[in-house]
């Protein structure tokens, strides 16, 4: 399900396109205009906070670095903790590790081993849904940390790289919320 016209409308107006970065042909889409307004962030960060009750989390997983930005006052919000899953290297306790490809380029994401427990269930959140790779990756480390996902939710789909279609089979059924799909 996508936001109400009027706030999809707000945030879309708050996010810039830049050609070509970070390499050519990409075309990024730039959410620093969209921290920099506190009503559209505030906004955002209520929409997000609405999905962590609707769908009964726990947990907020925020996807390294933008996520972060996102998901982190998204936890504070309702109440709940925050668990980053950062790319490798990062955490300073036992991880566990998955890698994945990227619109531009591949990496390997982490979460600590005991972030999480069996009963928890785990809103992921991210600014970008591209390709799916990190979110893919990101529900397999939740899984392998012995959760339950929740949902995913992420600000913007970029609908024509087909990312929906790659993370069906790693939803296993769990939602996937797209404020905002282009
Ligand atoms: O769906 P995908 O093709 O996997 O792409 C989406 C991911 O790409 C971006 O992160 P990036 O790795 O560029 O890093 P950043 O958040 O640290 O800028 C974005 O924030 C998502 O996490
Ligand atoms: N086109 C894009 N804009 C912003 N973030 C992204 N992550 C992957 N692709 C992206």
């Amino acid at each position: 399900m996508s936001a109400p016209a009027e706030l999809r409308e707000l945030l879309l107006s708050r996010i810039t396109d830049v050609p070509d970065y970070p390499q050519p042909g990409v075309m990024f889409k730039d959410i620093t205009p969209l921290l920099a307004d506190a009503r559209a962030f505030g906004a955002l960060t209520d929409a997000f906070a609405d999905l962590c009750e609707r769908y009964h989390a726990d947990k907020v997983v925020g996807l390294e670095a933008r996520g972060f930005i996102l998901a982190a006052p998204v936890a504070v919000r309702a109440g709940i903790g925050f668990v980053p899953v950062r790319k490798a290297g990062k955490l300073p306790g036992a991880t566990l590790g998955q890698s994945y490809d990227l619109e531009y380029g591949t990496a390997e994401v982490e979460i600590h081993a005991d972030a999480l427990a069996p009963g928890d269930r785990v809103l992921v959140i991210d600014d970008v849904l591209a390709t799916g790779g990190t979110a893919d990756a990101s529900l397999q480390l939740v899984r392998r940390a012995g959760a339950e996902v929740a949902g995913l939710a992420v600000l913007l789909e970029l609908g024509f790289l087909a990312g929906r279609q790659r993370l069906e089979p790693g939803l296993k059924g769990a939602p996937l919320e797209a404020l905002i799909t282009v």
